[in-house]
């Protein structure tokens, strides 16, 4: 008897351990998941292997991969002078008002228009704003093709056409881009103040095809030994240019959708960008890149002409454009930001740069199947942005005979300077939000891993009993 009852004590006990072991097991793989949510696809581990660009280094110091400026520099002289700049730069007539061709005309497959915002839509550009030399009659294009927006007619854009190119500006097309920028069928003018880069609610798989679209077009399943420079860089610029549209999405998030309120989302930074370094170092890189190009075509951007028809707004604006492009205390700080004189050396150079330039040209083609009109404006014009700068450092030397043979359009300067406000803005923000999104994650965290290890604690005590 006595035996049976220590026996069936046992039992219980044993049944309770394991149960109590189960929940411990339970609790410990929840844990790990928890702690390894990312949930996001890194270039290390999907179809294109591309380890060698992920090494981690959790503090931004020293220089920028690949670039010849320190990460303290860039930070500096971002904030000292080329945000100031750029920020009134894109406010100018010159700047604000791009051409683009909005319309959903993806090659690859059907639009399945995911846009769930009302901010998805792009707005339309206002007459009296207009500066007058842009305005040019309508040209043959159907009012009401709404067929690629959710938004109604009052979201549609301005469908004035610029088929005038502006004294002084080539109409050539950029030889990395799929749009024929000099094409002005179907083109459209957008006032960019009214449409900022934002959070639209464009998620899910459509914009997740796009993305692995991009990667896979550009990373198609390197083996280790056959990465070389020129395509880390394009692949670099594609992630910087990535990380810069999340930064933004998280810098102007839709917090409460009732109240319209808008607002910082540091989570949504930390979990797209700050918990992936390599993301950051390749936003650092592309603003470094599209710096250097800025800062290469500095004569041909201080002569162009940029008579928009209102003499004062553009004389500030070439003035804002001599401050940034011979900007002294940049020149002094960082002279080189990026230097391109050490790609395409190989005897493969020009093979390898025309299979860079069409690996490109599809990327840009992919910005028609973007499913959220605003999306796709900011997309397309920071890939004309990105064209440009790869134009301006791959198609022209540094030799004096350089300035006859670089031939910029309109648009492609706008894109341009557009662009590198983005990234110098990304740049801001991750500077200045990254310390307080770290420290917000790391405090939830040790709440929860907190009651975990008191949740543990009950348990064993439980075991023990
Ligand atoms: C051209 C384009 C423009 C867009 N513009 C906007 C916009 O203005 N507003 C808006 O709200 N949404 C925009 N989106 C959608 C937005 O980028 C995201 O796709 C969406 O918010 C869903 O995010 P996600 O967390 O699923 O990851 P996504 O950002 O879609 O990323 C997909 C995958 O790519 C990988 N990845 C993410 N970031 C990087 C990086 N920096 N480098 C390398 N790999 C990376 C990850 O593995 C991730 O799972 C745009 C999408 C595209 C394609």
């Amino acid at each position: 008897m006595e035996d049976k009852k220590i026996e069936s004590d046992l039992t219980k006990k044993r049944r309770r351990q394991w149960s109590v072991a189960t929940c411990v097991v339970i609790v410990a793989v929840f844990f790990a998941t928890f702690m390894s949510s990312s949930g996001t696809r890194t270039m290390g581990n999907n179809s294109c292997q591309c380890p060698l660009w992920s090494q981690e280094a959790r503090k931004y110091t020293g220089m920028v991969e690949d670039c010849c400026c320190d990460y303290e520099t860039v930070d500096f002289v971002n904030e000292e002078i080329l945000h100031p700049i750029l920020q009134q730069l894109v406010t100018t007539p010159f700047f604000r008002y791009f051409k683009v061709k909005l319309w959903c005309d993806c090659p690859f497959w059907p639009d399945d228009g995911m846009c769930r915002l009302r901010d998805c839509s792009v707005c339309e550009c206002s007459e009296n704003e207009f500066p007058e030399l842009f305005k040019l009659p309508i040209k043959g294009l159907p009012s009401d093709d709404f067929k690629c927006q959710e938004g109604k007619a009052e979201a549609t854009v301005d469908r004035t056409l610029d088929s005038k190119a502006f004294r002084g500006w080539m109409e050539v097309d950029n030889p990395w881009t799929n749009d024929d920028e000099t094409d002005n069928a179907e083109m459209t003018y957008v006032n960019l103040l009214l449409n900022p880069e934002r959070y639209t609610g464009y998620t899910g798989p459509s914009a997740t095809r796009i993305w692995d679209a991009i990667y896979d077009e550009n990373c198609p399943n390197y083996s280790l030994g056959e990465i070389c420079p020129e395509s880390r860089v394009l692949y670099k610029l594609i992630s910087g240019l990535h990380s810069s549209i999340s930064v933004h999405i998280a810098s102007d998030y839709l917090l409460d959708e009732a109240k319209n309120l808008w607002g910082n989302n540091l989570k949504l930074l930390y979990d797209r960008v700050l918990r992936h370094p390599e993301r950051v170092k390749n936003l650092y890189f592309t603003f470094l890149f599209v710096l250097r190009a800025v800062t290469k075509a500095a004569d041909y951007l201080e002569q162009a002409e940029y008579n928009t028809g209102t003499p004062v707004e553009d004389m500030k604006m070439q003035s804002l454009v001599r401050q940034l492009v011979y900007n002294p205390k940049l020149q002094a700080t960082c002279p080189l930001p990026f230097d391109e004189a050490k790609l395409w050396q190989g005897r493969s150079g020009p093979e390898l740069k025309q299979q860079i330039q069409k690996q490109f040209k599809n990327i840009s083609a992919i910005m028609d199947c973007v499913g959220c009109e605003k999306c796709r404006l900011w997309g397309k014009l920071q890939v004309l942005g990105m064209g440009t700068a790869l134009k301006i450092l791959f198609s022209v030397n540094d030799n004096n005979d350089a300035k006859p043979h670089l031939q910029l359009q309109r648009i492609e300067v706008i894109a341009l300077g557009n662009l590198l406000n983005r990234l110098s803005e990304s740049v801001k923000f991750v500077h200045e939000m990254g310390v307080m999104a770290e420290k917000a994650e790391t405090e939830e965290k040790s709440v929860y891993t907190n009651k975990i290890d008191s949740w543990l604690s009950y348990w064993k005590s439980m075991v023990t009993k």
